[in-house]
């Protein structure tokens, strides 16, 4: 049994949905199928997801929304127009979302949420009824009836371990079952959405819950690539990676699959495929527990921006029992999670994301430091991108951090902090984040264009 997810790309208008049905269709273990809300039909396109944020906005400021409104239900008519569906599902979808409108307008996040998860709710309605005029015996299925039980805190649900054995029934029911991505229900009986991207996450955890012999992500790429796409021309592809080494990755920037999305599978080693709707004959990349070390100790090379680093500095802080714990407990107390914490004897920088860290929440934090731990000096450094260089072979390699550093001094990027792990699975620089494109694009040509670490 496979379970098999589509991207927004591979579903943005009824030629997709062709393409997704074909796939789906020659390979009957092909059971489980997750799908994403329409996503963007070219480069200037609006996603669905994001049509139905605005319409959330529109609501919670008590403008017009007729004119966002009208702008989703367009998406899914011309879907089902495009499909020759009968019926009239676009109908029915303005008439749902005008009701989950009615019921949580006084509700912010729980409206967003429930807006934004309509996207997914929706087109999982539409792909079940495609199949279904193609004869297929084919059926949507809700998160809610799945047993897809979720924590209750809007935007960012995680699954309850309750769920998986929920999960595992699904293996006993006939034919071919569409659950729509991207959400959960909470025990409370809340939609409740995963963070952005959270479809792979949907489908990475149906795949463990029905313990599938492969979890196939379809997208809009023949592989994941050493690099993003965009940064680099013809990229190398990669045939397989670890779930590590994808996880690494997907943190860092590779958006192609959801670093959320690694860990129900890793559990059970479910392997990944990620596949391209668009050429589906073509290999894809193959995700698993280990790999074979051939080649380069480098796999890839990723950045990610919009971090903050809120640095201190004590006198023999490396004597003073309990100064991290102090540290970390003051985040703590102010909900804000860390990234990374690199230390020297006497300063340690924390490094958060940008969204916990504004600008008010930044003067009670320092105030608190200074206050409470005493510290000689603190202060905060934003607009930085953290830059990854991932691969398993990089432990047992000599010379990968000399060569990364030679091609970011050879570029002309100043180096502002450099963590490595204990696992030794990739190194990570912190720079400015106007450098970061360079960084990465010097890197990679260090590590995959001249002669190999
Ligand atoms: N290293 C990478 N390899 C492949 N694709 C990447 C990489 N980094 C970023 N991407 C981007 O990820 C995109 C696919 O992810 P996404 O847009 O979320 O697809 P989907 O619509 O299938 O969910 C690709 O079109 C590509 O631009
Ligand atoms: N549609 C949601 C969830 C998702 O996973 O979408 P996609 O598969 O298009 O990345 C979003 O845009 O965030």
């Amino acid at each position: 049994m496979k379970v098999a997810k589509f991207g927004g790309s591979s579903l943005a208008d009824a030629g997709q949905f062709e393409k997704a049905a074909a796939i789906i269709r020659a390979d009957s273990e092909r059971r489980l199928i997750v799908v994403s809300a329409p996503g963007k039909r070219h480069a200037e396109d609006i996603k669905t997801t994001d049509l139905l944020v605005t319409l959330a906005a529109d609501v919670l400021e008590n403008g017009p929304v007729e004119e966002s409104l009208q702008a989703v239900k367009e998406r899914y008519e011309s879907i089902v127009r495009g499909l020759g569906l009968s019926g009239n599902p676009a109908a029915e979808t303005e008439q749902q979302l005008r009701k989950l409108i009615d019921e949580y307008k006084t509700d912010p996040p729980r409206l967003m949420d429930a807006l934004m998860a309509s996207g997914e709710n929706e087109n999982a309605k539409v792909m079940a009824a495609y199949l279904q005029s193609l004869g297929e015996t084919a059926r949507y299925l809700s998160p809610e009836e799945a047993g897809m039980v979720v924590t209750d805190e809007p935007a960012n649900a995680r699954i309850l371990p309750e769920a998986y054995a929920r999960l595992k029934k699904l293996r006993e029911e006939e034919g071919i079952l569409v659950i729509p991505g991207f959400f959960g229900v909470s025990k409370a009986g809340h939609i409740v959405t995963f963070p952005r991207g959270g479809s792979d996450i949907s489908g990475s955890i149906v795949a463990a819950g029905v313990e599938a012999s492969l979890y196939e992500n379809f997208t809009d790429v023949d592989s994941v690539y050493s690099v993003n796409p965009s940064l680099v021309e013809n990229p190398k592809e990669m045939k397989q990676l670890t779930y590590r080494e994808m996880r690494e990755l997907a943190y860092a920037g590779f958006s192609v699959f959801h670093d959320e999305a690694l860990l129900p599978v890793v559990a059970k080693k479910v392997p990944i495929a990620i596949k391209n709707t668009n050429h589906p004959d073509a290999p894809g990349t193959r995700i698993t527990a280990e790999r074979e070390r051939e080649g380069l100790p480098v796999i890839g090379i990723a950045s990610d921006s919009g971090f903050v680093t809120i640095n201190l500095t004590k006198y023999l802080m490396n004597r003073e029992v309990g100064f991290g714990r102090n540290l970390l407990n003051i985040l703590a107390e102010e909900g804000i999670s860390f990234e990374h914490t690199p230390s020297g004897i006497d300063n340690m920088s924390i490094i958060v994301r940008e969204e916990y860290l504004n600008e008010t929440a930044e003067a009670r934090i320092l105030e608190r430091i200074r206050q409470e731990l005493n510290v000689e000096e603190v202060h905060v450094e934003r607009n930085l991108a953290m830059v990854m260089v991932v691969g398993e072979g990089m432990a047992s390699t000599v010379g990968v951090a000399s060569k990364a550093t030679t091609a970011l001094s050879e570029a002309g990027v100043n180096i502002k902090m450099i963590n490595q792990g204990s696992s030794e699975v990739s190194m990570m620089f912190g720079v400015n984040a106007q450098d970061a494109d360079l960084a990465v694009k010097s890197l990679y040509k260090a590590c995959f264009e001249k002669e190999p670490v």
